[in-house]
């Protein structure tokens, strides 16, 4: 295969193909086509990329840096969680937060077989002890323009509550998430209502931005 790195041609990057976003996550992909519409040519390729363990940001970049090397050309990956604020403990220092949030980003990379076993009510259930409900959905994508290219990454964030599931329920945590100043779970609305205010939404506003400010080019186009 061609060697696939990056290189600058004048003031702008010519990327070797347009970039592939990977993902074993339908219901992701599909959100992602939606939200991108036109705006950055990518195309997508499923792969069960390792379930890594450590800072987000961290792992969402390793993810970034073995896809790259499989793809062997420029990719954007992405992660989702969800965070229960009740279980970072009691009111405490910085350091307090982060190590009580890594125990919860490891319970929930395991998300897929976790829900599948405990289901929405069980997620409900975890909270019972706790008054305090609420919880956030944090998103981050990172973009590696090549096999041998240090990660970037685009964060997204959006506040809410853990609820008793309601709406459809045909995409992951969705009918228990009730963001803040919505009376709907994200199951509930509309999809572009979502993806107005949702982690993804955020998240991917702010690659756009990158893709526009960088001014990428491509030496072939293969979009699908
Ligand atoms: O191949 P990747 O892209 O990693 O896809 P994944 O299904 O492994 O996805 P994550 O590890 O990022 O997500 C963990 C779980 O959260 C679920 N999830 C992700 N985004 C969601 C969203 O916007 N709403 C509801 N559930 C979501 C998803 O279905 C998984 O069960
Ligand atoms: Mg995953």
């Amino acid at each position: 295969m061609a060697a696939a790195a990056a290189r600058t041609v004048g003031s702008g990057v010519v990327l070797p193909r347009s970039v592939t976003f990977v993902t074993g996550n339908a219901k992701k992909l599909e959100e992602v086509r939606t939200i991108l519409g036109q705006s950055i040519p990518f195309q997508s390729l499923k792969l069960d990329l390792p379930e890594l363990q450590g800072e987000p940001e961290d792992i969402s970049k390793e993810k970034a840096r073995i896809a790259a090397k499989e793809v062997n050309g420029p990719v954007l990956v992405e992660d989702t969680c969800l965070c229960f604020n009740a279980l970072k403990g009691l009111p405490g220092t910085q350091q307090t937060y982060v190590h009580a949030s890594i125990s919860v980003y490891v319970l929930l990379f395991e998300f897929k077989w976790f829900l599948q076993k405990i289901g929405h009510e069980g997620l409900n259930n975890l909270l019972m002890a706790y008054e305090d409900k609420t919880a956030y959905a944090m998103c981050i994508f990172s973009l590696a323009l090549g096999p041998n290219a240090e990660p970037m990454t685009f964060v997204g964030k959006t506040q809410g509550r853990i609820v008793p599931a309601r709406g459809p329920n045909d995409f992951g945590w969705d009918p228990i998430f009730q963001p803040h100043g919505y009376d709907q779970t994200y199951a509930e609305m509309p999809n572009e209502e979502k993806h107005k205010i949702s982690h993804r939404g955020k998240a991917l506003e702010l690659v756009k931005l990158h893709f526009a400010e960088a001014r990428y080019t491509f030496q072939t186009d293969s979009t699908t």
